[in-house]
């Protein structure tokens, strides 16, 4: 089984505001709510390419009500933690641009994070755990390095798709994916990263420090994905991006679905990349039937000789 952590999950609000003005009442044009957090969106992805997950976390409130009760909807298995405060409701404004603000989550007790610990012991080494997004404000920002132990223990891949300071906690522990963007690439080497090149060069330190498979993401510069033996280049099918939210994590969801399907790395890599543009495409996270329309136009090639 993937298990998806999302210790954050998020009511994502979509509000589309015409000539927004700081200051004034806007009124909306048109607005929509959906489950949100970056775990989640990973099992809703693997869930449109037939790959079953079950979304773990913590929810609360009527929010949180909300997010399990889309997830039944989906036919997504799930088995959240209850939290007595309300899971945060994340604001993604689309005006001329995109904007957004990210709640900070609700309290988390030692209790609960027992209950939660207590949901891997029944987990083994056939199993893959993606962890996903920000640390709700009350967890200590070892918590990803506290699972990890636990999924180490019981030789457990694990996935991680986080940022700053989680990111790096997380790299010293060698997973077998991450997928940082190209912003966040170069926030680990106090260094901006513009180009695929400058990411490759990043990234395989990345790969020398243990980490199994890097996937870089530069939007519409195309993707990276380096492992021990090889590195590949994507490039991204050109369109109108409609939403972002949630494109990365379609990245993840897409390459994870395909390798458990048993598809070549390449291969994975490609699907990841679709799914990312899919959704990048459309007003939610991308169908099954957009992936599969991208695919022809994505190309993937192997760097070779010193580049490499
Ligand atoms: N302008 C674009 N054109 C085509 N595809 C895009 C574009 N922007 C993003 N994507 C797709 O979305 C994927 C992830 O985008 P990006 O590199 O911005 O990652 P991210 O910052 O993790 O995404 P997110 O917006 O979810 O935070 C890309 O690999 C690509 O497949
Ligand atoms: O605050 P975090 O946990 O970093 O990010 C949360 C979030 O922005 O990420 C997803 C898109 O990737 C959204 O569904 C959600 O609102």
């Amino acid at each position: 089984m993937i298990y998806t952590v999302t210790l954050n999950p998020s009511v994502d609000y979509i509000v589309e505001v015409e000539q927004f003005e700081l200051g004034s009442l806007n009124r909306t044009v048109a607005d929509t709510k959906f489950p949100g957090g970056k775990g989640i969106n990973v099992s809703r992805v693997m869930k449109r390419l037939a790959v079953e997950s079950n979304a773990l976390g913590f929810i609360g409130g009527f929010t949180g009500k909300f997010v399990e009760d889309f997830l039944n909807l989906e036919k997504i298995p799930s088995n959240f933690v209850k939290v007595s405060g309300d899971t945060r409701i994340n604001i993604k404004l689309k005006t001329e641009v995109e904007s957004e603000i990210n709640g900070i989550g609700p309290n988390i007790s030692e209790d609960q994070l027992t209950e939660f610990f207590e949901i891997f012991q029944k987990m083994t080494r056939e199993d893959i755990v993606v962890l996903a997004g920000s640390i709700p404000g009350t967890l200590p920002s070892s918590i990803y390095k506290e699972i990890i132990a636990v999924c180490k223990e019981k030789e457990i891949k694990v996935v991680a798709d986080v940022s700053g300071d989680a990111l790096k906690e997380v790299i010293s522990e060698k997973p077998y994916l991450i997928k940082p963007n190209h912003h966040e690439l170069g926030e680990l080497f106090n260094t901006e990263i513009q180009s695929v090149e400058e990411a490759l060069v990043y990234g395989k330190k990345l790969v020398k420090q243990g980490v199994k498979h890097v996937i870089v993401s530069l939007a519409e510069k195309g993707a990276l994905l380096i492992t021990e033996n090889n590195s590949y280049v994507a490039n991204v099918p050109k369109g109108k991006v409609l939403n972002s939210v949630g494109a990365g994590d379609s990245v993840v969801g897409g390459f994870i679905s395909a390798i458990s399907k048993d598809y070549s790395i390449e291969e994975a890599f490609k699907i990841g990349v679709a799914a990312g543009s899919a959704t990048a495409f459309s007003m939610e996270l991308c169908t099954k039937q957009k992936i599969e329309e991208l695919l022809p136009y994505i190309e993937v090639n192997e760097v070779k000789g010193e580049e490499r």
